[in-house]
């Protein structure tokens, strides 16, 4: 193979930037040809694709977004789109493609292959580490930090009001997020899409960490909660505790910001670098991760249809360790 195609699509991530000057350097590495396409689908669709060299990702790798942008496309969702976009690739005699994003990207590559059957090898490319096939997704890392450096901020007023805090953090389907940045922020509760937590169990909870002189508690609730957002939960326990001063605060996106940590930097640039030899070797439909320290590639089709459990260890721990 001697062109590739790389984008990335979807959420953005703290660490994609790493991983495309991975692959960039790789590819170049190897004498093969590189070209980018930004914002995603949409710009393959449009043919925005242009070649990269080394030079083309210099200064990036500390930075977090996106130099090829991104783009939640709803053209590349009908066979007119993506029959457009392989146009496009031709036109540039694109013989391979590394796409980073989520499952919504890699259910778009899937499509792809299948209809054209170019090559292609998935980076996973999401904080909410939610895809099978890899321990960790590129940008989870840094999410957490970000999130715990906000809980620990957040404590210090809880602290010295006494109040409830309820915080959300981003995970609109997984509770990754809130399960690291939960245990590490020392929080009284983590409520996650995973697992169903009643308004009488928070209560609960609460009441029981003022009888042992708590004066203060965090909760940590996944935007995508079964219960509801942390403003509606908020709400729901404000109206049966009357006694107590409650507080919400909503981090977004600043958890997909900032620089990616040395975790997020190292995991994406060895991605980036498995997903061009991966292309080499003749891998395609494909999703390249790293299980117990090891490169693995895993299908597409697993990876966004086979569920990564949280595990149930760390839901334990948030019980024992609010005690
Ligand atoms: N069933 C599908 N067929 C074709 N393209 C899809 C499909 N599902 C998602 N995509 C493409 O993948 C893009 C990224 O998916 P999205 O869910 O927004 O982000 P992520 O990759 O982060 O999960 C979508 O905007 C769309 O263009
Ligand atoms: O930037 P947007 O479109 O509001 O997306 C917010 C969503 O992005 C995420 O961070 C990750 O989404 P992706 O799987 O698309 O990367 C979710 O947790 C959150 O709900």
């Amino acid at each position: 193979m001697k062109r590739i195609g790389i984008f990335t699509s979807g959420g953005d991530a703290p660490g994609m930037n790493a991983c495309i000057r991975a692959a960039v350097r790789t590819a170049i590495y190897h004498d093969m040809e590189v070209f980018g396409i930004k914002y995603g689908y949409d710009g393959m669709i449009k043919g925005d694709i242009f070649p990269m060299d080394s030079h083309s990702v210099s200064n990036i790798v500390q930075k977090s977004g996106t130099k090829l942008k991104s783009a939640r496309s709803k053209d590349f969702q009908t066979k007119k789109g993506r029959e457009r976009a392989y146009y496009q690739l031709t036109r540039f005699g694109i013989e391979g493609l590394i796409a980073i994003g989520g499952d919504g990207t890699f259910t778009g590559a899937k499509v792809f292959f299948e209809e054209f059957n170019l090559p292609v090898i998935g980076v996973p490319g999401t904080i909410d580490n939610d895809l099978f096939g890899t321990d960790n997704t590129i940008g989870f890392d840094t999410a957490v930090n970000t999130a715990l450096q906000a809980i620990d901020k957040i404590r210090d007023t809880a602290d010295s009001h006494d109040r409830v805090f309820f915080i959300e953090v981003m995970g609109r389907d997984s509770g990754y997020i809130a399960i690291q940045s939960g245990i590490g922020g020392g929080a009284e509760l983590v409520m996650v899409p995973e697992t169903e937590t009643t308004i009488t169990e928070v209560i609960s909870t609460l009441k029981k960490g003022w009888t042992r002189q708590k004066t203060s508690s965090i909760i940590v609730i996944a935007e995508g909660d079964e219960a509801g957002n942390a403003v509606e939960i908020a709400e729901k326990v404000k109206s049966q505790i009357k006694e107590k001063d409650f507080r919400v605060s909503i981090l977004g996106h600043i958890q997909r910001g900032g620089a990616p940590t040395a975790h997020d930097r190292i995991l994406a640039s060895r991605l980036g670098v498995g997903a061009v030899e991966g292309l080499r070797e003749g891998k395609k439909n494909v999703m390249v991760g790293i299980i117990n320290n090891q490169l693995t590639f895993t299908s597409l089709e697993e990876s966004i249809t086979k569920q990564k459990p949280l595990n149930p260890d760390l839901i334990r721990m948030v019980d024992i360790l609010s005690i």
